[in-house]
């Protein structure tokens, strides 16, 4: 008996019968571009098929070149392309999975020399202004769209996503913000749905009915003048009615100001919106964004919101996720937390998608953990995140793994991190690597820091003993108004109504996010709604209203040195939301401080050299980290073979991507 039994229940979807809720949300990793990229993806998809994943979508594939995202970006639209898509479908069914193509064109979000779009309409977000397709290219990229789905049905895919949302070509199509055409495609609601619904109709005709068409459609767009409630329904039921098998739901334009998918968003928060849907349509609707563990799709599902979940990054983080919920074993899923960090910001720099969490996620080919051939004794020393993945990679290939931790807990930096309203997922990490640890029969020692004598014994050392908080020197730093921001995240309870912080990097964000925060629980679906003016009924154009201010319990500065833009360092996709939230909350930046001391009065400092004072009763300083290795040199002479990780590595690039992918490589090699 599982403890999810919405989860678990079969499901039929147009021709397909699946044997659980999950649609594995489409995720482009840009291996569709690398080169072997297509036996990546292949054995990327599979091994999710093995592990119960009961129907996937593939990242978008533009059906021409005008509808690719980038330059170069993939197409399916030459029979020649057919045999690469072959190895993946092939793979994926080889595991009694099932795999649909997307069919993404970009329109005017295509960084490209010539977007193309309804309207010549510049998007916020791409230097380069849209040409209007004529009516003739309107129906030569229906047709490339219908082409496309015969090619992928070719390549042995179940079916095709059609995506409808995020801002792409048909959603361009949809609304007003963006359609000012006067003619059959654009004016009223009927011609500027006219796009998306003779796609599915025309899918449909030439593809018969044992072949799935999903639609992916825009439910709140998040932007001025998106659709309402009343236009979505529409949309809804023609789509239905032209073929659609199953609707899964879009959230938010890529331009909207309101963040959709990052970690300070509640699970599921969206899932509202989808369950509004339910009573306009017959056919099943799937919801998304945000939910990452069993509980949370299984409460999603109980409550009737919808059909099914879609979840993309929860796969990344974890291939086995569903085989572990099946088998009672939810404690082992390794969680995504939201933190785009080796996903959504890899795919934005050109890099190939990855997991802070699981390194190996689209490295399968490469990063394999097997066996060791000779099993060894291996100390680690320090259980933050590199030494944890190492102690966990070690463990699993048969080692006998020892870890040291000073503290009396485990996690290091995750220990701050995890108190930042928002960042509580880290819990989950730190829930995942501790079942781990047990699973692997880690032996963990806290409240330990062996001597080079003791490391002695030991086949192999990984030092991971992470940093220390980089100490100012500035007159006035003794102040007893001055805390370290280990301390002022541990006792925040001890921080003045007037901060001035140090350093406005990632840590100095954070803090600031903290002493900031208005007490409501970070993760209340009513209250961050509020805060970032979502309204989920979509009775307004987009599902926008007035945000509303939150109250603060203490006025915070954040200066820099620097004159650059503050939080460098914080995500190309997550540092917005971190600076809009700030702002929200009345933090004023300052750039180009000179530090000049701290007394009774505040922090001094001089600004274009004029000396100024920053009112303060507590100062906190966030200025950067230096390695822990006092014994490095110590084991090295004593002959010890010892491996340095994390933030004992490499204090200036302390994050804990690197610290956990380098854990799991160091490891996955002794
Ligand atoms: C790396 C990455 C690539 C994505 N690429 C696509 C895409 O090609 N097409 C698409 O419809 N959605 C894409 N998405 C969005 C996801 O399908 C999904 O909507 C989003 O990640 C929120 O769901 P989640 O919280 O389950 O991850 C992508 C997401 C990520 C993280
Ligand atoms: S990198 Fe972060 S957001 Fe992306 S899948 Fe991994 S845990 Fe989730």
């Amino acid at each position: 008996m599982t403890a999810y039994p919405h989860l678990f229940r079969p499901i039929t979807l147009g021709h397909l019968t699946l044997p659980n809720r999950v649609l594995m949300g489409s995720m482009h990793t840009n291996l569709e571009e690398a080169p072997n990229g297509f036996e990546r993806l292949a054995a990327f998809y599979a091994e999710r098929a093995r592990e119960g994943v009961g129907l996937i979508v593939t990242g978008g594939i533009a059906p021409n070149p005008q509808g690719a995202v980038f330059q170069g970006a993939a197409t399916l639209e030459r029979p020649e392309q057919v045999a690469d898509h072959r190895k993946v479908t092939d793979a994926v069914h080889a595991e009694q999975g099932r795999i649909c193509l997307q069919i993404l064109h970009a329109g005017r979000y295509a960084y490209t020399s010539e977007p193309v779009a309804p309207s010549p309409i510049q998007a916020p977000i791409n230097p380069s202004t849209p040409r209007e397709l004529s009516r003739d290219e309107v129906a030569s990229t229906i047709d490339d769209y219908v082409r496309c789905a015969s090619l992928a049905r070719e390549a042995g895919y179940d079916g095709v996503e059609v995506m409808g949302s995020e801002g792409y070509l048909i959603n361009q199509f949809i609304c007003r913000r963006t359609n000012r055409r006067e003619d059959e495609w654009g004016g009223d609601l009927a011609n500027r749905i006219r796009f998306p619904v003779e796609i599915v109709r025309r899918i449909r005709a030439e593809l018969g009915d044992d072949f799935l068409i999903v639609f992916r459609l825009s439910m709140i767009d998040l932007v001025e003048e998106g659709s309402t409630s009343e236009d979505v329904v529409a949309l809804g039921r023609a789509v239905e009615k032209a073929g659609a098998d199953v609707v899964n739901t879009g959230i938010g334009w890529h331009e909207a100001r309101v963040p959709t998918i990052v970690t300070s968003v509640p699970r599921a928060a969206f899932s509202e919106v989808t369950r509004r849907m339910r009573d306009a349509l017959s056919i099943p609707l799937i919801t998304t964004n945000r939910i990452n563990m069993p509980e949370v799709a299984e409460r999603v599902l109980a409550e009737g919101q919808a059909d099914m979940v879609s979840m993309a990054r929860p796969f990344l983080a974890d291939p086995a996720w569903i085989a572990k919920a099946r088998d009672g074993r939810s404690e082992e899923i390794n969680t995504c937390i939201a933190c785009n960090q080796a996903c959504l910001d890899h795919t934005f720099q050109g890099k190939l998608t990855s997991c802070l969490v699981n390194p190996q996620a689209c490295h399968e080919t490469e990063l394999v953990i097997e066996p060791a051939g000779e099993a060894r004794s291996v100390a680690v020393v320090g259980g933050g995140p590199a030494g944890l993945a190492a102690a966990v990679t070690a463990a699993r290939r048969g080692h006998a793994v020892t870890l040291f931790e000073r503290q009396s807990e485990l996690g290091g930096q995750f220990n701050y991190a995890r108190r930042i309203p928002g960042k509580e997922e880290f819990d989950e990490t730190l829930r995942y690597f501790r079942v781990m640890l047990d699973r692997h029969q880690v032996s963990v020692r806290l409240g330990m820091a062996p001597s080079v004598h003791d490391l002695r014994a030991f086949d192999e050392v990984v030092l991971a003993t992470g940093v220390r908080p980089r100490r100012l020197d500035l007159p006035g730093i003794d102040h007893p108004k001055v805390m370290s921001y280990p301390a002022a995240i541990v006792h925040a309870e001890r921080v003045g109504p007037r901060v001035a912080i140090i350093g406005a990097g990632g840590i100095g964000f954070d803090v600031a996010e903290l002493l900031t925060h208005a007490g409501h629980p970070a993760l209340d679906v009513e209250a961050w709604c509020e805060e970032w003016g979502v309204d989920l009924t979509v009775s307004t154009p987009g599902g926008l209203r007035e945000p509303r201010r939150p109250t603060v319990p203490r006025r915070v500065t954040l200066l820099q040195r620097k004159t650059s833009k503050p939080g460098k360092g914080l995500g190309t996709t997550t540092g917005w939301v971190h600076r809009a939230s700030l702002r929200h909350r009345g933090v004023e930046t300052l750039v180009g401080c000179e530090y000049v001391g701290v007394d009774d009065e505040g922090l001094h400092i001089r600004q274009d050299g004029e000396p100024r004072l920053i009112e303060a009763d507590t100062v906190v300083v966030c200025a950067g980290q230096e390695s822990v290795r006092d014994d490095l040199e110590a084991l090295h002479e004593a002959g010890v073979s010892v491996h340095v990780i994390g933030g004992a590595d490499k204090a200036a690039e302390l994050d804990a991507k690197r610290a956990i992918d380098q854990g799991t490589r160091v490891a996955a090699a002794l």
